[in-house]
């Protein structure tokens, strides 16, 4: 049985995962933490009647208690986007918030699997890797951000388009995050799609700015929540099955290449080539990244080119992650 901490549980996705996770009958231990309203969100959850135990933890002095025994730390502490911003407006704040909550991960349970949702993700992923560095606990095959919403968005914006097509649909999304950084590799779908070149380009600029059409109709009242919430269960969903299976299970996530260095060469040779992190499918295990799953053919010329976009503009989130940690040591 699997023990679960959700830092950042009082917030809009911290809320929708504590429920799905308390939904989860692999989680034994649910650990919610938030510097605000957690008492209530944990005492209303814990009355569902499934096994696992809630527990809360308020304030920066009960975090240590907070990630005792933890297995995996969920992350989604920080601050959202408001029409106008683009994630990486969100670094300032998030950045530090991040490094406070990585810390306290790195002192109290180093060996635990962590998956960092708060954006932007293709800066606060190298952030808490460095700080990892720093303590003397990274390991990279241990730490995720979470791109799960691509792939999940990419699934059902297809059917948008094409009704008879099952949403189940595997769409590999690599790249990062944020706008062009994500890059979905319609070619490589099981099954395979039959779009025209109009539709592929609509589809790839949908799945892009997905994020967007939530931060605009909540009107500043925040970005994705429910749709976030879902996507971060489901990831440790599969998480906690390749635990407990020998199947491949196979989730998108932003990871440090060095996890799997012969599965980066692929990725690398496609024009991601001396980049340290990147969102690739992974096959998930106990230790977290079991392997980088390769992909089956070639990208499209589409699909090449935006990988290479892509690999540009996340060099400059990572390096601007690094120094962060650097310059505030
Ligand atoms: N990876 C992804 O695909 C996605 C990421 N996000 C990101 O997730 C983050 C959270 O979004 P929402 O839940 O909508 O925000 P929210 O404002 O509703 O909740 C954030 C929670 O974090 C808590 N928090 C702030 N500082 C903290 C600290 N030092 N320690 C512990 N908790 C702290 C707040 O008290 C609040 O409860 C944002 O950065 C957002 O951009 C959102 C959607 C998708
Ligand atoms: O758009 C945002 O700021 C939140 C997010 O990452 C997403 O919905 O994919």
């Amino acid at each position: 049985m699997v023990s679960v901490a959700v830092l950042g549980a009082a917030g809009g996705i911290g809320q929708s995962l504590s429920l799905l996770l308390k939904l989860n009958q692999s989680i034994s231990r649910l650990a919610l933490y938030d510097i605000v309203a957690i008492p209530g969100v944990a005492t209303d959850i814990s009355h569902i009647n499934t096994n696992s135990t809630v527990e809360y933890y308020i304030g920066q002095a009960r975090l240590s208690a907070a990630l005792q025994d933890v297995d995996i730390v969920l992350i989604p502490a920080g601050i959202p986007r408001k029409p106008g911003m683009t994630r990486d407006d969100l670094f300032n704040i998030n950045a530090s918030i991040i490094r406070e909550l990585v810390e306290a991960v790195a002192d109290n349970c180093p060996s635990a699997l962590i998956a960092i949702i708060s954006n932007p993700v293709n800066f606060t992923v190298p952030i808490a890797a460095e700080i990892l560095k720093a303590r003397g606990v990274y390991n990279p095959q241990h730490l995720f951000g979470v791109t799960t919403l691509d792939a999940v968005r990419a699934a059902r914006f297809v059917r948008d388009i094409r009704p008879n097509m099952d949403t189940s649909v595997y769409i590999p999304v690599v790249g990062g995050h944020s706008g062009n950084t994500i890059v979905p590799l319609l070619s490589f779908a099981e099954p395979q799609l039959d779009l025209g070149q109009e539709e592929i380009e609509e589809l790839v600029h949908r799945i892009q700015y997905g994020g967007d059409e939530v931060v605009k109709a909540k009107s500043g009242a925040g970005s994705a929540t429910l749709s976030m919430a879902y996507a971060a269960a489901r990831f440790v969903k599969s998480l906690i099955q390749s635990f407990e299976t020998d199947l491949v299970i196979v989730e998108p996530a932003l990871v440090d290449l060095a996890a799997d260095p012969q599965g980066a060469r692929q990725i690398k040779s496609l024009g991601a080539d001396g980049l340290a992190f990147f969102a690739v499918p992974v096959v998930l295990g106990k230790m977290g990244v079991k392997r980088i799953e390769l992909l089956r053919g070639e990208p499209s010329v589409l699909e090449r080119k935006g990988i290479e976009i892509a690999a540009a503009a996340l060099k400059i989130s990572i390096d601007k992650g690094i120094s962060y940690v650097a310059k505030t040591s």
